[in-house]
């Protein structure tokens, strides 16, 4: 096998966005354009932990913290939930930017094509609409695709008999599965409290017992957060059964078809799935309708836990089969809770995705030469 073609050039790659814009246009999309630069203080919030340490800040003197944006979805939420609101489809085409920490190979800055449907009536079809507009434009390069389903696992977590400040800590780190995993493990009694902690807890008066205040937390926070952590000691742990329960949903790694049936399964002892279940078929249903191949489809409710922390639904990716090592080509997802938080309330279905224009150059120029 040989060695992936050089990166493209800026010509090359801007030339290909061009003709991916073009097909989304014409799938009914008006192009739309934000600023490079974006507001730090008021959007970094709404990327989560990954992002917020990966996006390029500065400091403006007149516009406070700025900046580089990481990605086109936020800034176009944004501007249409600011504006009249119609349901609509919108296409966009320039750079990101994010900081890579660890892999330097990878493009801290780079293209992006976008297709976002906002508004739209029936969700799986708008899911099946995008991930199928997707699928036919990397038709011509050998792509594999993934699909999973944050939803599911929102849902699964939310079912849990256990306190809402336990539920909230496992939904805020359902994104980094290592995190997850210790706080199951922890919330379920299975792993005991850390001994620091236990000794925080065990102390009369641990304020009175603190040095001077050096950090940056006030008095007040702390003894809230100390507050927070003796009531959690006293909460029950999570049943053994409810931890089997969701690591049968966290484990579901199948074609779609099988994946839905396990699920439907597991919904039968945990029926807070059910909703998101039924949206799965719905969507099922809808991506068949458009001719895509649902029997080899792959479905993992993992899948999607290591990308935008802002989709609550479907999500989906689609990764060179010759070099799984490369970032995806393209991937997307349901963000219909962000729309919520950048609407003052006001909460809208929305769904989109983006292709790599750069990456579609070079398994393109690879399979010509
Ligand atoms: N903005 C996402 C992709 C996306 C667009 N719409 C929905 N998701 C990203 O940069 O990864």
């Amino acid at each position: 096998m040989s060695d992936l073609a050089q990166p493209s050039s800026r010509a090359t790659i801007r030339a290909e966005a061009a003709r991916i814009e073009a097909v989304f246009q014409a799938a009914g999309a008006a192009v739309v354009d934000t600023a490079i630069l974006q507001p730090a203080e008021i959007l970094l919030d709404l990327y989560g932990e990954d992002i917020r340490a990966r996006a390029y800040v500065t400091s403006d003197p007149l516009k406070g913290e700025q900046m580089l944006r990481p990605d086109f979805t936020v800034p176009v939420v944004q501007m249409h939930m600011e504006s009249a609101a119609e349901p609509a489809r919108y296409t966009y085409s320039g750079e990101v930017f994010r900081r890579q920490e660890d892999d330097p190979r990878r493009a801290s800055e780079y293209f992006q094509v976008g297709y976002e449907i906002m508004g739209a009536a029936t969700p799986a079809e708008a899911d099946a609409e995008v991930f199928a507009l997707m699928q036919g434009i990397l038709a011509p390069l050998n792509v594999t695709p993934a699909t999973g389903d944050i939803g599911i696992l929102m849902a699964a977590i939310d079912g849990l008999r256990t306190t809402d400040a336990r539920k909230a800590a496992l939904r805020r780190h359902v994104w980094r599965p290592r995190r997850f995993r210790a706080l199951i493990e922890r919330f379920s009694g299975r792993s005991p409290v850390p001994a620091s902690r236990a000794a925080l807890l065990a102390m009369e008066d641990p304020m009175a017992d603190a040095g001077p205040l050096i950090g940056l937390r006030s008095e007040a926070e702390i003894a809230a957060r100390i507050e927070a952590l003796r009531a959690d000691a006293e909460a029950a742990p999570i049943a053994e059964g409810e931890v089997a329960l969701l690591s049968a949903v966290l484990s579901v790694r199948e074609t779609c078809p099988n994946a839905l049936e396990r699920l439907r399964d597991i919904a039968v002892d945990m029926p807070a799935i059910s909703g998101a279940v039924a949206a799965l078929a719905a969507r099922l249903e809808a991506l068949e309708a458009r001719g895509v191949d649902i029997a080899a489809l792959p479905f993992e409710t993992s899948y999607g836990r290591a990308q935008m922390e802002y989709y609550d639904g479907f999500v989906f990716g689609f990764s060179s089969a010759a070099h799984p090592d490369l970032p995806p080509v393209a991937s997307g997802g349901r963000y219909d809770a962000l729309t919520r938080r950048l609407g003052a309330g006001r909460e809208i279905p929305a769904v989109g995705g983006v292709i790599r224009p750069g990456l579609v150059a070079r398994l393109s120029a690879e399979g010509a030469a």
